[in-house]
């Protein structure tokens, strides 16, 4: 039996060896690093898109989420695994991605993917959080389509202001793990 912890040392074992880089970045926030997490190989890989679907469901199935999305690109690749794991176990978590920016043809939609999320529960998902301020995007647009916010969860916070951000905002956040874990090692 796959035990979560096994689950977990295993997705951490894929994201130091697909995703962990070293070397100068510029970040979404603007803010320069020596080193970056590229989740994108982690997320399209087999394996790893299995894991971070359970450990992930896992979380959500903690509250009362009934819907589970997040802002484009980084969210895309989580969010129909982890419905899919939702269904199996006898849930319907139905998912929908937010745009960075509105679709100015064809459906001209922010929130697409489904069609009213006005009075619904959201767990927002996230491939790595800073500033948190890409999954805040996420999130206010979710409030301003009449939904609330019940959680945010990354795989990876790099321990860089998000979770004053949802602390200081009230709602709740985790992550998977924390840059240190990859860091201090
Ligand atoms: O917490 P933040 O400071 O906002 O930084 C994290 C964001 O940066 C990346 O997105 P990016 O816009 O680089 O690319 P993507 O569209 O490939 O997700 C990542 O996917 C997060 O969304
Ligand atoms: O802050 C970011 O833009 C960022 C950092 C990181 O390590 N990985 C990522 O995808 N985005």
């Amino acid at each position: 039996m796959t035990t979560t912890t096994d689950a977990q040392a295993r997705l951490y074992e894929i994201v130091r060896t697909k995703s962990f880089v070293k070397g100068h970045v510029v970040l979404a926030s603007g803010k320069e690093s020596d080193h970056y997490f590229d989740m994108k190989p982690t997320m399209f890989d087999p394996e790893g898109a299995e894991l971070l679907a359970e450990l992930i469901y896992a979380r959500i199935a903690e509250t009362d989420a009934d819907i589970v999305g997040g802002l484009e690109m980084g969210a895309v690749p989580l969010i129909t695994p982890v419905s899919i794991v939702g269904r199996r176990e006898g849930r319907a978590l139905p998912g929908f991605f937010v745009r960075k920016t509105v679709k100015d043809h064809g459906t001209k939609k922010l929130i697409d993917g489904l069609s009213d999320v006005s009075g619904k529960r959201v767990a927002i998902v996230e491939d790595v959080t800073t500033t948190g301020g890409s999954a805040m995007k996420a999130v206010e647009a979710l409030k301003a389509a009449g939904a609330d916010i019940v959680l945010v969860i990354s795989i990876l916070d790099r321990e860089e202001g998000a979770s004053k951000l949802y602390a200081d905002a009230g709602i709740p956040f985790a992550s998977l793990f924390k840059a240190s874990d990859f860091l201090d090692r």
